[in-house]
């Protein structure tokens, strides 16, 4: 039997709340495997952590991010294709933001989520290969998707430390697992160092004066004059957070679990941990407003992958970016368009084939927080010769009468999937 294991960015929402997206959401597709399959509830790194997206999917791959792990910033490199000079080049995972630029206060961390990869490109051309004047220091920089970017602070001939704090507020840095902050102090924070030791105080201090010559740069950028005269946020600060000075050494997937994974992948985190996991990766173009077309490339690259592997993981954003947003009828909208142009046309090419499919996520990112919480996400897994657990829906509530149980670990789902498989 083969695997679909579909993640859906951040669908969960906090049920206290009230009515979810998935209980609002017309997903007849997703619905009628849900009566088909078991239901389950997952921690997915553990009980009262909101993770973000790079340790929820190491932990819902197998991997326990509290044994090896290294930070968001070096997969996010290796996603957009950039490699590390260890000891002495560190890798963040970076925002274009909108600042107050006398107060430092943050007014939009993803600067109205409007920018295009045009105006990224030419920002992060414009910051790229800085001499940061002390301690033969650099800054490379590289747009990903949107607002995002990569920012690798290096020095030429001091060894550096990733050992230092974020200056995007929004995230603490606990070890090398960022948390969601419920609330924060919305000014760009200046990065601590973490630790006793020279390289550490000297990789801060790095970071610092790239933040400020990042602001100085891009208040008289041409791009954001144009975005101003549009009405729009200028993207006249970079956020850092989620430092890592290499790869996590993990034993590759195929070698762990014994069978072929392929992946298809939207964003850089994601595209660096099926890399590092050595996955077959389909990588596909980011996200569009055309969710039509953005699905049937997704789906034909899970369908091309699922010809020559045993597990495909595909990991769709869609829903996570509404939820950031507190933008309930666009979440709603989004697992919408994943039912009908995702889901629905991949039953119909699986059906009366030995392929099972398993649905979650990677956190809850409830609309009614505009943030990822610790809430547990659902699971539904359609097995076509398992026992279903006579759900009606998929939904945070349906799925939690289901017999799989609470999963108090990402990382020890799925074996118990394959071992059912
Ligand atoms: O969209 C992303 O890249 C992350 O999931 C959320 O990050 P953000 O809080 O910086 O938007």
């Amino acid at each position: 039997m083969k695997l679909i294991y579909l993640v859906l960015d951040g669908v969960a929402d906090k049920p206290e709340d009230g009515p979810t997206s998935l209980e609002v959401a017309k997903h007849p597709a997703l619905d009628k495997l849900a009566k088909e399959a078991k239901g389950g509830l997952m921690y997915t790194i553990g009980r009262g952590i909101a993770p973000e997206s790079d340790a929820a999917v190491i932990s819902i791959l197998g991997y326990n991010p509290h044994e090896e792990y290294t930070g968001r910033g070096p997969l996010e490199a290796v996603g957009a294709g950039l490699s590390l000079r260890e000891g002495y080049e560190v890798a963040f995972r970076a925002n274009f933001a909108t600042i107050d630029p006398e107060t430092r206060r943050i007014i939009d961390r993803r600067c109205g989520r409007n920018l295009t990869g045009e105006e990224a490109h030419e920002l992060a051309k414009a910051l790229d290969g800085l001499d940061l004047g002390v301690h033969h220091g650099y800054a490379r920089v590289v747009a990903t998707v949107g607002h995002r970017a990569v920012v690798i602070i290096g020095s030429i001939t001091h060894r550096l430390s990733d050992a230092v704090d974020n200056t995007d507020p929004a995230y603490a840095k606990h070890g090398y697992v960022s948390v969601a902050r419920a609330t924060f102090q919305p000014f760009v924070a200046k990065a601590d160092p973490l630790e006793d030791t020279e390289e550490a105080r000297l990789t801060a201090e790095l970071v610092n004066r790239f933040t400020e010559m990042a602001i100085s740069i891009l208040k008289d950028h041409p791009v954001n004059h144009a975005r101003m005269r549009e009405g729009k946020p200028p993207a006249n600060a970079i956020l850092l957070r989620d430092s890592g000075g290499r790869l996590p050494r993990l034993q590759p997937i195929g070698e762990k679990f014994g069978r072929r994974f392929g992946a298809v992948a939207e964003m850089p985190v994601e595209i660096g941990i099926a890399r590092v996991l050595k996955m077959d990766v389909e990588p596909v173009s980011p996200p569009t407003n055309d969710k039509e077309s953005d699905y049937r490339i997704r789906l034909e690259a899970t369908l091309k992958l699922l010809a020559r592997n045993d597990v495909v993981y595909v990991h769709l954003k869609g829903p996570d970016e509404p939820g950031h947003d507190g933008d309930f009828k666009a979440k709603v909208a989004s697992i919408e368009a994943i039912d009908k142009y995702y889901v629905e046309p991949l039953l119909a090419e699986i059906e009366n084939k030995d392929v099972a499919v398993l649905v979650t996520a990677d956190h809850a990112t409830p609309y009614t927080r505009r943030a990822h919480t610790d809430d547990p996400v659902p699971i539904l897994y359609y097995h076509p010769l398992l026992e279903n657990d006579k759900l009606s829906r998929f939904t945070e509530r349906e799925c939690a009468r289901g017999t799989l149980g609470i999963f108090e670990h990402g990382w020890s789902m799925l074996p118990r999937v394959l071992e059912l498989l």
